[in-house]
């Protein structure tokens, strides 16, 4: 294969000035401090100082598309170079020998797989709505084409009863064949407009649900991942699901259906009065027997909305099931009780499509009045018209007009009434991602953390019960560890290890007292430590993913050193595809202990000053626990570990 024509980039400090410039701001390469890394942190840090976000993202090819632009791409020799709106299909980028386009293959050859995300965060506000529309707001120029092409196409409807008048009123009887021409030509155009035009409105409607899906969903995680541990522990997977689909749905229909509901009441007014216009007296029979649909229709959407939001509610406890009796196959296996389990499914199942069908009942009962209502308007208007044809009162076009005018009209008017029936059917799921989204996140972790050297970590008079109708689980309890020292939490089983243990790390707050890590709130020096719950969970991927999680991303020579002592690396070079061995969602081709190395080993190299392990050697045998206890005793690292006591064990 033939070398790609070489591309050169700018060096960090260039290549940022150059990108903040574009944003409107200066000083760019100022942002790097001396001796430290010019990397993509260090770039982030700099678009924070004045006041912009982003985050540094790993990519391949596929995902340049979703880059807002204008941002940085890193190439392969470590250069970078500016990303840039090009023309359809290809990619514009900023390079020290000025502007080149690029088709997708040609730039995908030759980046790094690192570059700088710009996309919008989930803006603040209190709801949904308010959240989302910055979002929307955000991109006039497409919003300009929806609301464009969505008027054109509705006033393009206007065309066509007005040729169709033109010819059968005027040209034909008149036998004139250039005003025919005309309003054939004029059909003709009408017709292929209306395509060309509802193919932008359908470009536009994706552009906003595959642009904003980036930023709005992964917004939505983000913000879902900051809410408090116990917020989060309290939902069930289903919840979630449930939460995510709600906001994914919301974003789908609100460009394409806030933009045309106003637009379609907007077109359907004209169409009314058009339709004065030529017939009154039916006009105002269609406007009351339409009007009068609208009643029933939102009186039946009420009923499906409180279906749906005991579907939503029975689908989010048959999904929590679902994973659970997946997650627990081995213990159900074991025991023999699948069939139990397999029989609570079904019963939660039942329920749900049980709901369902009594929904979609309703909807089809619905479609059918409205299908047989707007047949009966047509029939009763053609035999009107027909009548008044036949007297001589009416003309052939005028009342072919009238029938599309007509049509437009009821298309409009049930359009807006589908858009209001959707939202209310939509409004349970909806709630859902509205609960997750108007919880307070935890605090961000501060610039300066993580803290050089050991901290502290001090547990002053705390209360904590984990409900306020719950036991007590520590009152008036103090623990001060200094810099460096070594404690271990020694206790018979529920005495409270763990729960001391998250709290240290800020998964929970005290109801009384306080809690501090390196003389602050452990939720904003979240950087300062890392915790290792008592069953480590390996997520699917390589051993090497697993532990730069575990090593909160610790550069690979800190990884690999601290894997020699651990014992990991004996582990690894046993396997033919080493630290590149797959391992699949929950490591179940992996020991307990082995789960466990990993994850310890990731923690050792973190370089965070203060480790909380909760029955971190628990799986291990004494052959590999004795080097790891020495280890973790020698290191300059705070620690607090909590191991299993007899009854009457001391707890510090
Ligand atoms: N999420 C929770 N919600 C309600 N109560 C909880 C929760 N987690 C723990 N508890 C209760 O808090 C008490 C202390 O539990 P904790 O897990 O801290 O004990 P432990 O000393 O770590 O026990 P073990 O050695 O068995 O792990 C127990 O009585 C337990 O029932």
């Amino acid at each position: 294969m033939a070398e790609p024509a070489p591309l050169a980039g700018f060096p960090p400090e260039e290549a940022l000035g150059r990108l903040l410039a574009r944003l409107g701001h200066e000083g760019g390469r100022q942002a790097f401090r001396d001796g430290l890394d010019p990397g993509p942190d260090r770039m982030i840090e700099a678009l924070e100082d004045r006041g912009l976000q982003g985050r540094a993202a790993r990519l391949d090819s596929r995902d340049l598309a979703y880059l807002e632009r204008p941002t940085l791409v890193e190439l392969r020799e470590g250069t970078w170079v500016l990303l840039l709106d090009g023309p359809s299909g290809s990619f514009s980028v900023e390079t020290p020998g000025g502007v080149r386009t690029l088709d997708p293959e040609a730039l995908a050859e030759r980046i790094s797989g690192r570059a700088l995300d710009l996309s919008p965060a989930l803006p603040p506000g209190a709801t949904l709505w308010a959240r989302l529309k910055p979002l929307f707001l955000r991109q006039p120029r497409s919003l300009l084409q929806l609301g464009a092409a969505l008027l054109m196409l509705q006033a393009l409807a206007l065309v066509l009863p007005a040729t169709t008048a033109l010819i059968l009123d005027r040209a034909l009887p008149d036998g004139a064949s250039s005003l025919l021409a005309l309003g054939v030509a004029g059909m003709f155009l009408a017709t292929v407009h209306q395509v060309w035009i509802g193919w932008i409105q359908e470009r536009v409607v994706l552009f906003f649900s595959t642009r904003l899906a980036v930023s709005a969903e992964r917004g939505f995680l983000e913000h879902a991942l900051r809410c408090p541990f116990p917020f989060l522990q309290s939902r069930t997977l289903g919840d979630l699901l449930q939460a995510f689909g709600g906001f994914a749905a919301a974003r789908d229909l609100l460009p394409a259906r806030t933009v045309g509901v106003f637009l379609s009441g907007a077109m359907g007014f004209l169409y009314l009065l058009a339709m004065f216009a030529l017939l009154p007296g039916a006009s105002l029979v269609i406007l009351l027997v339409t009007a009068l649909l609208a009643l029933p229709t939102l009186a039946l959407g009420r009923v499906q909305a409180r279906l749906q939001a005991r579907q939503v509610e029975a689908a989010a406890r048959e999904h929590g099931l679902l994973i659970e009796l997946v997650t627990g196959i081995a213990t159900l296996k074991g025991s023999g009780t699948e069939a139990r389990a397999l029989d609570r499914w079904r019963g939660r199942r039942r329920a749900v499509l049980g709901l369902e069908l009594t929904r979609s009942r309703l909807n089809l009962a619905s479609d059918l009045v409205l299908g047989l209502v707007s047949q009966a308007l047509a029939i009763g208007l053609f035999i009107h018209g027909g009548l008044r044809l036949l007297e001589g009162s009416l003309k052939p076009g005028t009342l072919f007009a009238f029938l599309q005018l007509s049509s437009g009209f009821t298309s409009s008017f049930l359009a807006v009434v589908h858009t209001a029936l959707t939202l209310l059917i939509l409004k349970p799921q909806l709630a859902k991602a509205q609960e997750i989204l108007s919880r307070e996140p935890d605090p961000r972790p501060r610039r300066d953390s993580p803290t050089p050297g050991p901290v502290p970590a001090v547990l002053e008079d705390v209360g904590f019960r984990y409900t306020p109708s719950s036991p007590w689980v520590l009152q008036g309890y103090d623990l001060r560890v200094d810099p460096g020292e070594k404690a271990t939490l020694a206790g018979p089983s529920g005495f409270g290890k763990t729960t001391v243990l998250r709290l240290l790390a800020g998964l929970h707050v005290p109801e009384r007292g306080r809690v501090r890590v390196a003389g602050r709130d452990p939720r904003e020096v979240r950087h300062d430590l890392v915790y290792l719950p008592q069953f480590v969970r390996i997520f699917g991927g390589s051993i090497l993913e697993n532990l730069r999680i575990y090593a909160c991303g610790a550069p690979l020579e800190r990884l690999m050193e601290a894997a020699g002592p651990t014992g990991l690396q004996a582990l690894v070079d046993t396997l033919p595809m080493g630290y590149r061995t797959l391992l699949p969602p929950g490591g179940r081709n992996l020991s307990g202990g082995q789960r466990q190395l990993i994850a310890l080993t990731g923690a050792l190299a973190s370089g965070r000053p203060l480790l909380l392990l909760d029955e971190a050697l628990a799986n291990l045998d004494a052959a590999h626990a004795a080097p790891l206890r020495t280890l973790l005793a020698q290191g300059p690292w705070t620690l607090v570990s909590a191991n299993p006591g007899e009854p009457g064990g001391t707890f510090r």
